[in-house]
């Protein structure tokens, strides 16, 4: 007896780096082996349709973006989701996968998986802001069996999310997260501290780190260590979402309540633009040299490092200063992420998750390995 396959209908929300490197990726899977019809692409102009009969197909890997800009229909969420519904009969799933940043579409998660819509993401909005919006989303899963996934909103390809989930599920007992949270906030002071009184300027490795695509679309969104805050945010509320029993956790009411230290120089708050705001950073390198010159001297290095304390309930993000022998010194490179687990089960040596935790081609793979668990 043979297996019917599934289709996936999968509609695309944001095509820039991730996503445009996601559509490769998805794209590249050869079709008699792929369940994946490609049915939509949405910018923030406008959208693409195709249908579940006549999907995306790789043939249009070099053309869908002039494609995309050309076409007549404008991005239009409301209309996506009746098209969405339409589409949605029988052996069916249909997914939408939200590789934008915004708050608009991430708000739109409890109405999709109402309707029955899976959402694949790395957007971190939705998890790590308005706790009533994360509650919807838990309730409207429950309720409709879509799902949601989130590998990418933590350490991006990396098997963060995925792993807390089902090691919380599966009853271990999280005493505490600690780590390198931030791809942007490791590149930088990998390259910047390294145990060196001198060095390149901070203002240099913050662009370098801008121009791999590390950074959020704003940069200051790093620096600020609100890209940690949120992350912090979405492991402490999977911890309570997922664990049988409370937790000592706080109920963050946002990544706002996660106290957070910030590197951006007061002069240098609210500038609405990350060139501008990449402009006037040199201003304030010596402030940071100064600090790099402190640690060095104590035969130390600078982390932004983040804890999720459950025992202690406590979350917090912000500079620390460590021996140049401790492994966040010795054994971080790039854009690496380190994520230790201590837990009952793994006691007394954590479970350790480390590598490359930013950049658009594991980003993307870890959206696309969520994508493949609905198949
Ligand atoms: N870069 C990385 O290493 C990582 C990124 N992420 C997350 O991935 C997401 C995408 O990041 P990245 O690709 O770097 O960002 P980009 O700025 O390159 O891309 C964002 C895309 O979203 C589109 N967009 C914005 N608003 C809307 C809207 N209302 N409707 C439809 N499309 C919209 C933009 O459209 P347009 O092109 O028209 O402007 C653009 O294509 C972010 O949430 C980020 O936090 C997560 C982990 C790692
Ligand atoms: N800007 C983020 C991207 C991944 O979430 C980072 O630097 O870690
Ligand atoms: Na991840």
């Amino acid at each position: 007896m043979s297996v019917q396959k599934k289709e996936i209908l999968v509609a695309v929300v944001g095509v820039g780096l991730v996503g445009g490197e996601l559509i490769g990726q998805l794209l590249s899977i050869p079709a008699n082996r792929s369940p994946f019809k490609l049915v939509s692409l949405t910018s923030s102009k406008t959208t693409l349709y195709a249908s579940p009969e006549n999907p995306i197909s790789a043939e249009q890997l070099t053309t869908w973006k002039s494609q995309l800009a050309a076409s007549s229909d404008k991005a239009d969420l409301n209309e996506l989701t009746s098209r969405l519904k339409a589409w949605l009969t029988g052996d069916r799933q249909v997914v939408v996968v939200d590789n934008t940043s915004n708050d608009d579409v991430a708000g739109r998660y409890p109405e999709w998986l109402a309707a029955g819509f899976s959402v694949a993401t790395p957007n971190k909005k939705a998890f790590s802001g308005d706790k009533a919006l994360f509650d919807q989303i838990v309730k409207a899963s429950q309720q409709t069996g879509a799902k949601w996934l989130n590998e990418s909103t933590v350490g991006a390809g990396l098997p963060v999310i995925n792993t807390l989930k089902e090691m919380v599920a599966s009853g271990d007992k999280v005493k505490k997260i600690e780590g390198v949270f931030s791809g942007t906030m490791s590149y930088i002071f990998n390259e910047f501290s390294t145990g060196k009184t001198d060095g390149p300027a901070f203002s240099s490795v913050v662009a370098v780190a801008r121009e791999k695509g590390y950074t959020e679309p704003h940069p200051a969104d790093d620096l600020n260590g609100y890209d940690v805050a949120r992350k912090l945010t979405i492991v402490s509320r999977i911890i309570s979402a997922f664990s049988s029993e409370p937790t000592n956790l706080p109920e963050l009411d946002s990544f706002l309540s996660v106290k957070t230290q910030s590197l951006i120089p007061s002069a240098l708050e609210g500038i609405p633009t990350g060139d501008e705001f990449i402009a006037r950073l040199p201003e304030f390198d010596s402030e940071f040299a100064k600090l790099r010159e402190e640690a060095a001297k104590e035969g130390k290095v600078l982390r932004f490092v983040g804890v999720v304390d459950v025992e202690n309930g406590q979350v917090k993000a912000g500079l620390e200063k460590y021996p140049t022998t401790h492994p966040f010194a010795t054994s971080l490179g790039g854009s690496d992420n380190i994520i230790m687990y201590h837990t009952e089960r793994y006691s007394p040596r954590p479970l350790i998750v480390q590598g490359a935790g930013a950049g658009a081609a594991v980003t993307a793979m870890g959206v696309l390995g969520d994508l493949l668990k609905l198949a």
